[in-house]
């Protein structure tokens, strides 16, 4: 079991080990889950590439505020799953670059490819409809499912940055598993961004599996990026420059690790251990890019070339808003401290601003203190900025969550209560890294399979069913959907049928978290 050493910002801190320190009001992840959870075709998707169903990604990624998936440019990539066996050079496709961008070439291979198939849970796979299709997708199965043993639920990007030598590479190797990013002493060791898919431990869904006697069990995921370190003055073109900004400009939430351990062996490029000038290094970085595309796109937006009355608008709201981000930026503060309408908000994501992502900071604690992380001053002080800059903080040994992946599985545990804790911290990062893009969770539960899929909080049933693929979302007729505790409560769908536990939901209903559920449609 895995306690929670996770806090959202402004809020007391819970140790691993369950042991609770301050009294907590709202803290996240709190719950114990099982870290047995193993992705099913994970180690299939790597040689596959990403599938990901057009719409699905569309439906995902452009409705949400933070997330700004237009950006993709070429270079190399290194791709690896949880589970795989070795890394894979992902083939890397040129795609139009915003224009509004030119802080060099990005890396990363373009978020949705074309055609594919959403797969698992209800189907998909290249499934092309043009009957007419009544009935529970997963539990009957009926639907081809091409490519469902090599596809995972749909995943947005997390990326890994921080100083140089901060212990990003070995976070990333420890996330992934079997990550095989070059991990060493030395400044810039990671040049090209490392891509790891990472399923997202949720115990809910082996306890569904088990109810409807799936055959499998499918997890959401979370591409985690591995990014080169930034040093001051990367804006200009310090250290690795530019291009590792760019880097960061492609992920959908930031993963900042600050170095907390003290170790005179470890080189830390300032020359001392110092949180809250490692974080002022990176923030002031962000800051002075995202600055440099506000002028240029501000410039160019004096030249108004709106077509119609609607562009004008909406380049009205995006100039207003970019003013208003200027102001704060020049106090230092991140575009995210910035109340915009949602208006504004949709009028400025092309811009895919750093400091508009979210961010999580991962204080980076010694072995000898992941059972205590908070008599580390410093993990105290990286709590109080992050809750300044309305973050959140997660305390990892990197080092520890390494080395455990090193070890066979029975040898993990003596090792960790030889730290004087009970479990890995790596299921916690991964769910609040999932909370932090602001995703739900419902799921497709049948004999075939019990799937997670990813939303976005808000999204009615067709946007949830066209997550699955398009066709659903497009024919959508119904959702039939029983909470997650009224299905558990009542054994299997069939069971919740009949006490009444199903409900019938029409377009407008909204998804909720844990919701279990079967789309009827027509195309
Ligand atoms: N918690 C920790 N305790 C002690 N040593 C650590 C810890 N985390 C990482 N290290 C060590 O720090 C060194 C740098 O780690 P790593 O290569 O992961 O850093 P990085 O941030 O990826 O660096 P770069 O920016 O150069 O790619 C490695 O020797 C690693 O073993
Ligand atoms: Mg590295």
């Amino acid at each position: 079991m895995l306690t929670a050493n996770v806090v959202a910002p402004s809020r007391p801190l819970l140790y691993p080990g369950g042991q609770l320190k301050a009294p907590v009001k709202d803290v996240r992840c709190s719950v114990r889950i099982s870290t047995q959870l193993k992705p099913i075709g994970l180690g299939l998707q790597l040689q596959h590439g990403v599938k990901r169903n057009r719409k699905q990604s569309l439906a995902v990624i452009c409705a949400a505020a933070a997330l700004n998936a237009t950006c993709s440019a070429s270079g190399q990539t290194q791709t690896v799953t949880r589970q795989a066996p070795t890394i894979t050079q992902a083939p890397v496709h040129s795609k139009e670059k915003s224009p509004q961008l030119d802080d060099g070439d990005s890396g990363f291979p373009p978020r949705d490819d074309d055609g594919g198939g959403g797969g698992g849970g209800g189907g998909g796979g290249n499934w092309s409809g043009g009957f007419f299709l009544f009935g529970f997708l997963a539990l009957l199965g009926l639907l081809k499912d091409r490519e469902s043993d090599d596809e995972i639920s749909m995943s947005l990007r997390a990326g890994i940055v921080g100083l140089p030598n901060v212990g990003k590479s070995t976070l990333f190797n420890a996330v992934v598993e079997n990550g095989k990013a070059q991990a060493a002493n030395f400044p810039f060791c990671t040049i090209e961004p490392n891509v790891g898919i990472v399923a997202v431990p949720d115990p809910r869904l082996h306890v569904l599996s088990e109810l409807s006697k799936s055959q499998r069990a499918v997890p959401a995921s979370i591409e985690f990026v591995d990014i080169a370190g930034l040093v001051k003055g990367a804006s200009q073109g310090e250290g690795l420059g530019n291009k590792f900004l760019s880097h960061i400009r492609e992920v959908d939430s930031i993963l900042q690790v600050v170095r907390c351990f003290e170790d005179n062996d470890i080189v830390h490029v300032n020359g001392k251990v110092d949180p809250k000038s490692d974080i002022d290094v990176i923030n002031l970085e962000l800051v002075f890019s995202d600055l440099d595309q506000i002028e240029k796109r501000l410039e160019k937006l004096k030249k108004g070339k709106a077509k119609d009355s609607q562009s004008k608008v909406k380049e009205e709201a995006e100039k207003s808003a970019l003013e208003k981000i200027r102001e704060v930026l020049m106090d230092g503060k991140p575009a995210r401290s910035v109340a915009l309408t949602d208006f504004e908000k949709d009028a400025v994501k092309h811009l895919c601003l750093l400091t508009m992502k979210p961010v999580i900071y991962v204080a980076n604690v010694a072995e000898s203190e992941i059972a205590e992380p908070g008599n580390n001053p410093h993990v105290n002080e990286v709590m109080n900025l992050a809750s300044e800059l309305q973050s959140g903080i997660v305390t990892i040994s990197a080092q520890v969550e390494s080395e455990l992946t090193e070890l066979p599985p029975e040898e993990r545990t003596e090792y960790l209560n030889s730290l004087g804790v009970s479990e890995s911290g790596l299921g916690n990062l991964i769910r609040e890294t999932y909370a932090l893009l602001g995703l739900r969770t419902y799921f497709t539960s049948g004999e075939k399979e019990s799937k997670a899929w990813t939303i976005l909080a808000g999204m009615t049933a067709p946007q949830a069913a066209g997550v699955i693929h398009s066709d659903f979302e497009k024919g959508f007729i119904r959702a039939e959907t029983v909470a997650y505790d009224d299905f558990v409560a009542a054994g299997s769908l069939a069971a919740a049928r009949e006490k009444g536990l199903l409900r019938s939901e029409g377009k407008d209903y909204i998804v909720q978290e844990g919701d279990v559920m079967l789309f009827r449609f027509n195309v």
